[in-house]
């Protein structure tokens, strides 16, 4: 049953075809979905202060990285030092790691709290993740349309369902607008793979 669901892949593409990224609508059993929404609650969150036009602001939503020692992620202008990856963390990482082919090493698990928390337009380039980041994003609660784009003027809105995996198109920009509407939290498990050793040592 789980199987089968996994094999349901979309590609989502922009208005000429080209693709943005590969999405599993219900790629997490609902049964996985909760054990991990209720291991991720007990995580140390934090909104980290980033600089936005000269200004000092916390971030809106909230985040805590995790990863494997030495994985190091600079975002934002702040070093992000892993958290130890709880054990359901690492055994998801490990099946996507299966799944996919990936070499995930670290997670960025953002906490959307209701509509009003969101994440700007960007895309994940930062040197430690190499010449091709490789990025999937594991959704867990409300969905949320992710914007997805080569660039600002051809945009794909993806709604972000339960349990669903997005793999993203290497260096493609995305973001999250605020919705009003939604009342309930979102959870984004956003997987990497980070040169290790990059900003500091194992
Ligand atoms: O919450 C999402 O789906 C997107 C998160 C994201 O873009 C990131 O963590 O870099
Ligand atoms: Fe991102």
């Amino acid at each position: 049953m789980i199987a089968k669901m996994r094999e349901i892949e979309q590609v989502i593409e922009d208005s000429s075809g080209r693709a943005l990224a590969r999405y599993w609508p219900d790629w997490l059993a609902p049964s996985a979905c909760e054990a991990l929404w209720q291991a991720l609650e007990a995580l140390p969150w934090q909104r980290p202060e980033v600089q936005v036009f000269g200004r000092h602001h916390p971030i809106p939503r909230q985040q805590c990285y995790l990863g494997e020692p030495g994985c190091h992620y600079r975002y934002s202008g702040t070093l992000l030092e892993p958290e130890p990856l709880p054990p359901e963390v690492a055994a998801l990482m490990a099946n996507l790691n299966r799944f996919g082919g990936w070499g995930f090493n670290s997670v960025l698990v953002n906490r959307y709290r209701d509509g009003n928390d969101k994440m700007g337009w960007h895309r994940d380039n930062e040197p430690e993740l190499g010449p091709s980041p490789q990025l999937a994003i594991l959704s867990l609660g409300a969905a949320r349309p992710l914007r997805l784009g080569w660039g600002r003027e051809d945009v794909v809105a993806q709604p972000l369902g339960h349990g669903s995996l997005l793999a993203l198109e290497p260096g493609v920009w995305h973001g999250l607008n605020p919705s009003r509407r939604v009342q309930e939290a979102r959870v984004s498990l956003t997987f990497r793979a980070v040169i290790p050793g990059f900003h500091c040592r194992a």
